[in-house]
Order: structure tokens, then sequence, then C-alpha cells
């Protein structure tokens, strides 16, 4: 799928456990799409397996046109780069400022030696980094330390660092679980603008069915380690969360 996400026939075990069992997904350029499930399900793994911080077992990942398979070292790792992961654990240097972790976006495609120190970013990264940080709304904190920033200003902090990487595929597992109601109406507001304003393709965990409704073109519900069902967000029904956090109960009815 070009400049989006394809996920075709992903399994993963770990040991005895199946915790993928064949999931196939895409996220098209444009599309906010949302994922569901209960504890457990697979979500995150899912989204691990994308990036590289679970390798699947089986499966056909394409990352912005470019099928993984088959690619191995310098290559792979140059394909993978057009996704980026953000965590409800928001992984920022809090003693650093706030520019400079965006710049960290940016370093992979730097030779080693001019992304040692913060002293030596080249200036077109430097302003790289800030046209990021003005399109997540922060560049006037710029210069602050990153762990002076709110929750919900770090994970915009953490989102425009991924933009600085040149992502075109954006993964957030649980961004705003750890915000209050404003901060993760924010966010969510700016994944969905990153999607329809800049043609991001963006896959998010949550697990506030509401917010997925509200702000989701597509919800896509996780049971087991399969899908379950792909929705419009604003048609996500009780029925199908019931199917994913009461399967016992949604039988019965
Ligand atoms: N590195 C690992 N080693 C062993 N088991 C793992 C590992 N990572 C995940 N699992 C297991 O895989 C299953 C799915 O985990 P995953 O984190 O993908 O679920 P999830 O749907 O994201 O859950 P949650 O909503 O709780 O974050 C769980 O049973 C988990 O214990």
């Amino acid at each position: 799928m070009e400049n989006g996400l394809s996920v075709k026939g992903l399994r993963k075990s770990f040991g005895d456990r199946a915790v993928l069992n064949g999931v196939d997904f895409s996220v098209g350029a444009g599309e906010l799409v949302v994922l569901l499930g209960a504890n457990g399900s697979g979500k995150s793994t899912a989204l691990r397996c994308v990036v590289g911080l679970a390798e699947a077992d089986e499966g056909v990942v394409s990352v912005a046109g470019r099928e993984l398979r088959g690619l191995t070292g310098a290559e792979l790792a140059r394909a993978r780069r057009a996704a980026a992961m953000v965590f409800q654990q928001i992984h920022l240097v809090r003693r650093r400022n706030v520019i400079d972790n965006v710049c960290a976006g940016g370093l992979a495609g730097l030779p080693l030696s001019r992304s040692l120190t913060p002293a030596l970013f080249p200036k077109d990264l430097r302003e790289r980094a800030m046209a990021c940080l003005d399109r997540v709304g922060l560049a006037d904190r710029a210069k602050d330390r990153a762990g002076s920033l709110s929750g919900g200003q770090q994970q915009r902090v953490a989102i425009a660092r991924a933009l600085c990487q040149g992502a075109k595929v954006l993964l957030a597992d649980e961004p705003v679980s750890a915000l209050d109601p404003a901060a993760a109406t924010q966010v969510m507001e700016l994944l969905r603008e990153l999607a329809r304003n800049d043609g991001l393709a963006v896959a998010a965990v949550l697990h506030q069915p509401d917010l997925a409704r509200r702000h989701a073109d597509r919800v896509l519900g996780l049971l087991h380690g399969e899908i379950r069902f792909s929705t419009r967000g604003s048609d996500l029904s009780d029925v199908d969360i019931d199917a994913l956090y009461a399967p016992d109960r949604a039988v019965a009815v």
C-alpha cells in the first residue's frame, strides 16, 4: 500500500502461547485507525512486530509501499524508519531540551560523526526539528527542558520526534492512557490532523472506546490475536465493544 501500512498473516507466539493468529490489516495514508481489544489480545505485539521491537514468526509487513520481507541490515533499517512508534511511557531524555529530543528522531539518517553530541547537530536538522515542533504546537517550548513539560506536551514532543524521523506511518501504543481528558483529546486531534492534513498513516492502540468513536476513521477489534471486526469509528456499537471486552455476554445476548 503506497505510503501506508499493510500487515498480512501476522503470527507470533511467545513459547507455546500463540499471541497473534494470522492478523491482517491495513492503514491507508490519510487514515487514523484505532486498535481496540482487551488486555493481552495482542495489540501491542502487532505494532511492535511492524517496527521490529518484536519479531514475527510469520507474515508480510509493508511500510510506505516497501515490503520488509527479505530485507536485511541497513536496508531493513532504512525501510523501517518510515514507521515510528510512540508509547504511553514517553521516552524523552528529560534533562535535555525539547529541540534536542526532537532532533534525535532525525539522527539515524546522519553519519555517526555528525550525530554524537547535540552541539554538532547540523543546522538543517535543527530547522527540520523546529518545523516538526511547530507542527505539534510547541515551537515556543523548544529551549525548555523536556522534563519540565506536562505529560500531554511531552507526548506531542514524542510525536514531533517521530515526524523528524521522516515517518510516513505513525504507530501509537496507548498514547493517551496517562493523560487527563483534555490532553488526551488534544493528542487524538493531533493524530487525526497528521493523518488528514499531512497524509500520514496512523494506527493507535487505545483502551477508550469513546475516544475511538470520536476520532478514528476506522476501528479494528482484536480478540485473542485475531481481528474480530473492522468498522467506521462513528459506527462503533455497544455490541462491538461487548464482543471484545465481554465476549461471554455478547454470545449470550
Ligand atoms: N516479550 C514477551 N514475552 C513473553 N510474552 C509476551 C511478551 N510480550 C507480550 N507477551 C504476551 O503476549 C500477550 C499479548 O500481549 P500484548 O502486550 O500484545 O497485548 P495487548 O493487547 O497490547 O495488552 P494490553 O492492553 O494489556 O497492553 C500477553 O499474554 C503477553 O503476556
